[in-house]
C-alpha cells in the first residue's frame, strides 16, 4: 500500500554518489533499501547497506515501512495470509520506484515471487538452527511433564509435540524483543527462536542451547538473507549477483524447491534443511519433515536424500525429488488434511 511509507529512517551519509557509467547507466545514484522496521529487519538492511558501501562504494539509504504482517500480531501468521504479508508492501515500494531493493530473511519470502521480481542475491548463511531460550531449563528434553513452550510456528509445534507430546505448546507472536519479553514475564517455561535472529541482534547470550537439527529441523531458508529487486533492474541485478554465496544459494534453492513442490504455504508444518557433505563437500544432503496440522502428536513424515549438486537446476531437482518421496510416503494424506488457506 502506497500509504505505508513512514519515514526515511536512515540517510546514508557522505559516501560517494555513483557516477554515470555507460555500461551501468541504470544504476541509481542513491540506492534505496525498503525495509520493515522491526529491529531484526533494520539490522539486516543496515548489514546490506554496509556491504554495498564496502563492495561497490554505493551511497545507500533505508526506507522504513510497516507491513501488514507487522500490524497483525494477535493471530497466528498462518491464519492471516502467511509470510507474504511481510514482503508485499516492500514490493509495492520497488514497483513504484520509491526503493530499489528489499532485504528479507529468506525464510519469510514466499516460494513464488510475484511476476516482475527476482532474488538478485542470497548472502552467506548465518547459523540456520533453532535456539532454545529459557530461564530454567537447559533444553526441551529437560522440561518437566506438561511444561509450557511458546511458539506459533507449525513447524516447531509438530516437532516439539512429536518428541514431547506431554508439553503444553502455546502461541507466541511478535518480533524478537516482544517474544523475549513474554518469556521474561513468565508466560512460558521456554521458547524456540531462530539462532540467527538472536545472534544478529546481539542477543546470543539469551540462547540456552542451540537445538540440533536432528531434534528441530530448520525451515527452508532459515538464517539466510535474500535481496529482492525488480526483474527489469538489470544493472543492479548484475552487481548484486556477485554478493551471492554459492553454497548457500544452492542449499536454499533445494530447500525452497521442497516447499514449492508441496504448495509453498506457511500454514504447512514443514521443515527442509540442506547441508554440504562428503569428502570434497560437494554432496548436498537434504532432509524434509512434514507434520500433521490438526494432530501435532502424530508421527512426522521424514525423508532425506543426497546428490552431487553443481547448479540451481540440480538443487531444484533434489528438492523436488525429496518432496515427491515425502508425498508418496504419507505426506499427501497430511496435505489433504490441511485446513483450507484463508
Ligand atoms: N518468522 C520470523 C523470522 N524470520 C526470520 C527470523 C530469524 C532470522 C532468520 O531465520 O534468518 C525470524 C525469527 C524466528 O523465527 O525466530
Amino acid at each position: 500500500m502506497a500509504g505505508q511509507h513512514k519515514s526515511m529512517v536512515h540517510a546514508g551519509g557522505g559516501g560517494p554518489t555513483l557516477r554515470d557509467n555507460p555500461g551501468m547507466s541504470t544504476l541509481p545514484s542513491t540506492v534505496v533499501i525498503a525495509t520493515r522496521e522491526s529491529r531484526l529487519a533494520l539490522w539486516q538492511a543496515e548489514h546490506v547497506r554496509a556491504l554495498l558501501g564496502q563492495r561497490f562504494g554505493w551511497n545507500v539509504e533505508l526506507l522504513g515501512m510497516t507491513t501488514r504482517g507487522d500490524q497483525i500480531l494477535d493471530r497466528a501468521l498462518s491464519k492471516v495470509g502467511g509470510k507474504g504479508l511481510f514482503v508485499k508492501e516492500l514490493e509495492v515500494a520497488l514497483e513504484e520506484g520509491r526503493a530499489h531493493l528489499a532485504v528479507h530473511s529468506l525464510k519469510d519470502v514466499p516460494m513464488e515471487l510475484p511476476e516482475g521480481f527476482v532474488l538478485a542475491a542470497v548472502l552467506e548463511r548465518e547459523d540456520p538452527r533453532d535456539a532454545w531460550v529459557s530461564p530454567r531449563y537447559a533444553s526441551v528434553d529437560e522440561l518437566p511433564q506438561g511444561a509450557r513452550v511458546g511458539t506459533s510456528s507449525l513447524r516447531r509445534v509438530v516437532q516439539i509435540k512429536a518428541r514431547r507430546p506431554d508439553l503444553d505448546v502455546q502461541p507466541l507472536r511478535g518480533n524478537l524483543d516482544t517474544r523475549l519479553r513474554k518469556l521474561d514475564e513468565g508466560q512460558y517455561d521456554g521458547i524456540v527462536l531462530a539462532a540467527a535472529g538472536l545472534k544478529r541482534l546481539g542477543l546470543a547470550e539469551r540462547i540456552r542451547s542451540v537445538i540440533d537439527p536432528q531434534t528441530m529441523l530448520p525451515a527452508a531458508g532459515q538464517g539466510a538473507l535474500g535481496i529482492e529487486v525488480r526483474a527489469d533492474q538489470t544493472a543492479l541485478r548484475e552487481a548484486l549477483a556477485t554478493l551471492t554465496d554459492a553454497p548457500t544459494w544452492l542449499a536454499v534453492h533445494a530447500e525452497r524447491a521442497v516447499s514449492r513442490r508441496l504448495g509453498g504455504s506457511c500454514s504447512m508444518p514443514l521443515a527442509a534443511f540442506a547441508q554440504w557433505r562428503g569428502d570434497r563437500g560437494d554432496q548436498l544432503h537434504i532432509e524434509a519433515r512434514l507434520g500433521h496440522p490438526a494432530d501435532a502428536e502424530r508421527a512426522l513424515v521424514v525423508l532425506s536424500r543426497s546428490a552431487a549438486v553443481t547448479d540451481t537446476a540440480g538443487a531444484d531437482a533434489l528438492g523436488v525429488a525429496v518432496a515427491e518421496s515425502l508425498l508418496a510416503s504419507g505426506g499427501q494424506a497430511l496435505l489433504d488434511a490441511l485446513p483450507a488457506a484463508t
